[in-house]
């Protein structure tokens, strides 16, 4: 192979320096592995001749693909480099030479596999190169022919050109088998391909015609013209720009229109003709003049017949259909009729078969009726899942809207689908609360289509408008005055207010609101009207609002705050879960009113930070301090600010989650049966989807809302067992000393036990009191002792007469330390008058 330089960077493409690393001589050696990849010859391969191998990286891929022992002979023009295991030679295969030292190298053995990648030398005219590269692949054929094995593979490299189709069909003659490839380490820009053929067929006797490239490669008579293409297809025909066909000088070809009837070619005419004529001959012609009179004969059809080349599809059927109706009417034969000679008994036979294609038709018909139906809602699904996932996309929808409910109401799968009503966005309008707003035409199509047709007037709207406003205000100024009157009502209502009163789960919230409904079991002490108040608004408020902590919507956050989540890390880790309030049984007090705690909790959770603070200070200021008081009166006075810090403490348990009180018996029942395994998570999770947990209360007035949470609650089932276990909980509770008395109690303790140590450091230096006897030691403790147990005599309160200034003074008078008590003068009078008199007695 005349040794080419690859210095264009095109050349130097991956194969090329795969072939280097893999140390095949040329990147060829690719083009073989991709052929034997795809048909797997070589492994099944004894003896293989390679023509044309310089410099033999074929021949090395055959060394490494083919069986050990395998024989490979190579032979090139140019000289190939030794390879191991392969016998190469330098000779030219067209040559008589070649083929004797290729027998000579084989002895008695056939090839199972010719390999042919010969390339002559190129650089000619095209023409003469594809020539070239044709007749040494019929050469290297020819080689083949005499040394392959009967089923043998025969591969050749071969360029597309005019010969390509001759070459394929030669080779379909000798082979089972002929695939033409390009394997892709082939260069796109290289017109090469490589044919495979196998199953050398070995014929005993082969016409040397068929290897005689000047009989191979000799030019055919040109094919007939496809009129039929012409016809059915003349819209893609193509258009001929080389002039006139051969012999075909006449421009305009005309033929009788009778010449077409009769005709058995009708194809070839309407394809190789312009026009059909009806004018008659000199000697004139009855077919003709009956074919004009036929009255199938139309305006259309002679306006078709004038022009055949502008005709389309749909004419020339026209003109075939026209013909077979001039046969049928000459009685010449047509396919209808040369199918008629039946036997009666055989046309009897033959009509229940066109009854059962009529109906399989039918059926047929039905059936993709009924398939593009359901393709078509299938599509409109898919359509409405496509919008609801960009709206979601876009934050327009939560996630759980997807479905049924996410149509809403009005929606085409509600069971109450307004949609019909929905004029002009009517339904929006009421539901909005403003009914007015609908006009006039809106109410009359209404009336007309008997929806909703009740008669109303504008003025009657609006009155009922105005009516509805006052009923509002009216409702409002009644919670305002109980709020001011009701502290309970003012904490339920603070609480409903911030809790969205989305979610009827199991949160901490829920169970200390719904504890009011518990303390209604076990004490009578709650009004009627306390106990109407929901402790949580069943009625839900779609507005997505905020996203919540990590991101979730705000319903996302209330259903994941519930209990039940609490133990799964990464749920809810943001502010809200450190929200979660917790009732503590050290924490409770004042006898056991647990409602009044709720009441605080509530309270303090509405109240702003901003305000705590102030309200913090003026205690501070109120409250004298704790060691004056406690020297003066003998109680402790407990700062309000402390009292309100445990609230957003969350006690945990040693291991990090919630511990979280069970008070209510419904969070008891639901508890034993989470532990007893009557009920899963998911079970509860699932419960949490009711009627009432998605409720649309926009415009709806805060009347009917109200109304509708005191008496649409869930009844959540409780056993026996777990209500008395809360009973005994609320029993353990009211038994409590309250938490103010238990820390005072913990105080003296504590100082208690400050003046113990006190003294037991004082008792040791005296013991270990150099020059004193231990008599001495001894008494100096037991009178330290004395001392200690000693009360200090309470020294009386100084009488502060209220008067001057200090006249209806709070708090302490100016200039007065120690003990003291206001009294009026004339209680100082009285008291004296009093020693008097019994000193007298
Ligand atoms: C593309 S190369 C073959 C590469 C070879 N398949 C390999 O893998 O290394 C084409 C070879 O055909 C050879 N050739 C062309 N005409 C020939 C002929 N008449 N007889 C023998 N070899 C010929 C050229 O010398 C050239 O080396």
């Amino acid at each position: 192979m005349a040794i080419q330089k690859k210095h264009g960077k095109g050349r130097l493409d991956k194969w090329y320096k795969l072939a280097k690393e893999k140390g095949y001589r040329a990147r060829a050696a690719f083009k073989l592995i991709q052929l034997n990849k795809k048909y797997g010859f070589l492994e099944k391969s004894k003896v293989l001749l390679d023509l044309c191998a310089a410099p033999g990286s074929w021949c090395q891929v055959a060394a490494e693909a083919m069986p050990a022992n395998s024989l490979i002979v190579g032979v090139d023009l140019s000289p190939i480099k030794p390879i191991p295991k392969v016998i190469t030679f330098q000779s030219d295969i067209t040559t008589d030479k070649c083929r004797a030292t290729i027998r000579q190298h084989l002895k008695t053995w056939k090839a199972d596999t010719v390999l042919h990648d010969g390339a002559p030398n190129v650089g000619t005219a095209w023409v003469q190169d594809s020539f070239n590269q044709a007749e040494l692949a019929l050469q290297s054929m020819k080689l083949a022919t005499e040394f392959l094995v009967e089923g043998g593979t025969f591969v050749t490299k071969v360029f597309r050109s005019k010969e390509y189709n001759k070459l394929l069909w030669v080779f379909n003659q000798l082979f089972t088998k002929v695939e033409s490839t390009k394997p892709p380490s082939s260069r796109n820009v290289s017109a090469e391909i490589f044919v495979v053929c196998r199953g050398y067929k070995a014929p005993k006797h082969l016409d040397p015609q068929f290897l005689d490239p000047r009989a191979v490669f000799a030019e055919l008579a040109e094919q007939a013209p496809n009129n039929e293409a012409k016809v059915f297809k003349p819209e893609i025909k193509k258009r001929k720009r080389g002039g006139y066909e051969e012999g075909e000088y006449t421009q305009f070809k005309e033929i009788p229109a009778s010449e077409f009837i009769e005709t058995i070619d009708p194809i070839a005419i309407l394809g190789g003709y312009n026009k059909l004529s009806f004018v008659q001959p000199r000697n004139g012609d009855v077919a003709l003049a009956a074919l004009d009179k036929m009255p199938d004969t139309t305006e259309e059809i002679r306006i078709c017949c004038a022009d055949l080349k502008v005709l389309g599809r749909r004419e020339f059927k026209l003109l075939l259909k026209w013909r077979l109706k001039a046969r049928e009417a000459f009685g010449l034969p047509t396919k209808k009729t040369a199918a008629k000679p039946v036997v009666p008994e055989e046309v009897a036979e033959v009509e229940p078969m066109d009854e059962e294609l009529r109906i399989q038709e039918e059926l047929q018909a039905l059936k993709d009726k009924d398939s593009a139906k359901r393709k078509r809602e299938r599509r409109k699904d898919n359509e409405q899942k496509q919008k609801e996932i960009v709206r979601m996309q876009l934050h327009m929808v939560a996630p759980m809207d997807i479905g049924m409910e996410q149509a809403g109401p009005a929606g085409p799968d509600s069971m109450f689908a307004l949609k019909p009503i929905d004029k002009k966005g009517a339904v929006n309008k009421i539901v909005k609360g403003r009914m007015a707003l609908l006009t006039e035409s809106d109410a009359k199509k209404d009336r007309d289509s008997g929806i909703g047709s009740s008669g109303d007037t504008d003025e009657e709207d609006e009155e009922e408008d105005r009516l509805e406003r006052e009923l509002d205000n009216m409702y409002d100024q009644y919670t305002e005055r109980k709020a001011e009157s009701d502290a309970k009502y003012r904490a339920k209502k603070a609480r409903q207010e911030h809790e969205d009163g989305e979610w009827e789960g199991l949160s901490a919230d829920e169970q200390q609101s719904s504890d009011g409904e518990e303390m209604e079991v076990d004490s009578d002490e709650e009004s009627d009207e306390d106990d109407s108040i929901p402790s949580k608004s069943l009625i839900t408020d779609l507005d997505n609002g905020p996203a919540g902590p990590g991101g979730l919507s705000k319903r996302a956050s209330n259903f994941f705050s519930q209990d039940i989540f609490k133990d799964i890390p990464g749920i809810l880790d943001g502010p809200q879960a450190e929200e979660e309030m917790e009732v503590d049984e050290d924490e409770l007090s004042d006898d056991g009113q647990i409602e009044a705690l709720i009441k605080k909790n509530a309270k303090a959770k509405k109240e702003k930070p901003k305000e705590k603070k102030e309200k913090a200070k003026k205690v501070k200021v109120d409250v004298p301090s704790e060691s004056e008081e406690d020297e003066k009166i003998g109680f402790e006075v407990v700062k309000q600010d402390q009292e309100d810090d445990w609230e957003n403490h969350d006690k945990r348990r040693d291991d990090g989650t919630l511990d979280i009180d069970i008070i209510t018996a419904e969070a008891m029942t639901l508890a034993h049966q989470l532990a007893t395994g009557q009920k899963t998570n998911y079970e509860v999770m699932d419960e949490g989807f009711n009627k009432r947990a998605f409720r649309d209360r926009d415009g709806l007035p805060d009347w009917f809302i109200d109304d509708e949470t005191k008496h649409d609650r869930p009844q959540k089932p409780i056993t026996k067992a777990a209500a008395m276990a809360i009973k005994e909980k609320l029993r353990a509770y009211n038994a409590r000393p309250i938490k103010k008395v238990r820390e005072a109690k913990a105080r003296k303790k504590f100082k208690a036990a400050q003046r113990l140590e006190k003294l037991r450091k004082k008792s040791d230096s005296l013991a270990n009191e150099e020059g004193m006897t231990e008599k001495e030691k001894a008494d100096g403790i037991s009178k330290l002792f004395a001392k200690a147990a000693k009360k200090k005599p309470s020294t009386p309160a100084r009488l502060v007469v209220a008067r001057g200034l200090n006249r209806g003074i709070k708090g302490r008078p100016k200039g007065v330390k120690g003990r003291y008590k206001i009294v009026d003068p004339r209680m100082k009078k009285e008291l004296r008058a009093q020693k008097r008199i019994s000193k007298r007695k």
